[in-house]
């Protein structure tokens, strides 16, 4: 199917997801080449690899602009040996941004040729759907429902999605971010629900959402590879889209030697590289929030891009994982350490890595990604730090605003009749 078939599919029939195919083996020296520009070049050299054969170059080169007027900078932590990625510089101050605006700049441009409504379903842990919201906010053809687990997000991360209004929505629901996720698919293949609206997702199930996550490693690589050491990646993790695209971004030909999975206590992947069998559980509440995934959406993306076969997943990439007493010392210990102030994922990616460095291999320039600006928790990074942290502006104007939310007990049907209620 072409691009733009799978961008507002989001999920197949048969319940798969869409990969591209095949994956273009674009090698080395073309990631050499564009690793030195800018996030939005890196993506437009990128995508018009892809599916530069669907839009015109300068509709491209046009909306790759447009969706990333930001950065991704490196900050090191220990010259030539650790750095951060800092993924946090978009408007909702979190990596999903990178996806989200991606996503809304590709489906304005297709929209802009039909008059039928997009209705994109999105479940969120939490960072996913400030993204999404922000991204699509007021853009034509487009309505946003976005689920988020109840109790379960940060004060700041609900403002964010449940306060813009007009064409976004959040429905609240009495249950996990598992629970969401799975109302969701459940959705795309209810062929009623879809004979009566054209439903679309942004979560990283879609292949438009994830595709653009590449971008930011290529734009690290670029900034680290003056050191001229083999590249590893930590990428904490909840859902596994952002280390999917990593490993795609690898196989097309990005020089990464490694890969790192860090995540809190909802372990499945680690656990499946450490012992071979995958066992989705039912997902833990942590302080990391936003990695509270049990069944991770992206573990057959994965698996996939490992040929299904264990022994290569396990040699391309290791496992990692802290429960919430070890990832607050892990953010006192880094501030102390480093002076770098963590969001509580970020501080179980460097500690992943650093874990990484001390058991396996030294001789190697580690990139952590930094996933959230740490201010989206501030009350919890405040008392673990013991001291007072600054909010950007672009947060701190949320606080007094009110949430306007549709609360739904964890249900598809309760999901279903309120959904079509509020839309049609
Ligand atoms: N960690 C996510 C959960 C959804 O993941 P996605 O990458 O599939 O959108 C969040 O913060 O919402």
């Amino acid at each position: 199917m072409s691009a733009q078939e799978a961008l507002f599919h989001s999920l197949p029939a048969d319940k798969g997801l869409y990969m591209p195919t095949p994956l273009p083996e674009l090698g080395a020296s073309f990631f050499e080449d564009i690793a030195g520009q800018s996030l939005a070049d890196i993506g437009f050299a990128i995508s018009k690899a892809l599916f530069g054969d669907e839009i015109s170059t300068a509709e491209l080169e046009e909306l790759t602009h447009h969706a990333f007027p930001f950065d991704t900078p490196v900050v090191e932590l220990e010259t030539g040996k650790m750095s951060v990625l800092e993924l946090f510089h978009g408007p909702s101050l979190a990596f999903k941004d990178v996806g989200a605006r991606y996503m809304a700049a590709l489906m304005s441009h297709y929209s802009r040729r039909t008059d039928k409504e997009v209705n994109i379903l999105v479940a969120t842990s939490g960072d996913t759907g400030g993204a999404v919201a922000m991204g699509f906010h007021n853009v034509p053809g487009v309505r946003v429902s976005i689920l988020y687990p109840s109790g379960r997000v940060s004060d700041l991360q609900e403002k964010q999605l449940t306060t813009l209004g007009g064409n976004i929505q959040a429905f609240e629901v009495d249950g996990s971010f598992d629970d969401c996720q799975a109302i969701v698919k459940q959705a795309f293949v209810d062929a009623d629900l879809n004979d009566a609206l054209s439903l679309s997702s942004a979560n990283s199930i879609n292949i438009f959402r994830l595709i653009p996550q590449g971008f930011y490693y290529v734009r690290a690589y670029g900034q680290v590879r003056q050191y001229g050491k083999p590249v590893v990646f930590s990428t904490p993790s909840g859902n596994f889209g952002n280390l999917s695209a990593g490993v795609m971004v690898q196989q097309m030909g990005l020089p990464v030697a490694h890969f790192i999975a860090a995540t809190n206590l909802n372990k499945v992947v680690p656990s499946y590289i450490q012992s071979g069998t995958y066992l989705p559980m039912s997902s833990v509440a942590t302080i990391s929030n936003a990695m509270d995934v049990g069944s991770p959406s992206n573990f057959v993306r994965l698996a996939h891009l490992y040929g299904d076969d264990h022994e290569r997943f396990k040699a391309n990439m290791s496992g990692y994982f802290y429960d919430d007493e070890q990832t607050r010392a892990g953010m006192k210990r880094i501030y102390n350490q480093y002076d770098y102030v963590t969001c509580p994922h970020t501080a179980i990616g460097i500690m992943g890595l650093e874990a990484y460095l001390s058991d396996k291999d030294s001789n190697v320039m580690g990139v952590a990604l930094a996933t959230a600006h740490p201010s989206k928790f501030k009350p919890l990074v405040e008392e673990v730090l013991g001291t007072e942290i600054d909010v950007p502006e672009r947060l701190a104007i949320l606080g007094n605003r009110s949430k306007q939310s549709i609360r739904i007990p964890a249900e598809y049907d309760a999901f279903k009749e309120s959904l079509l209620t509020s839309v049609l």
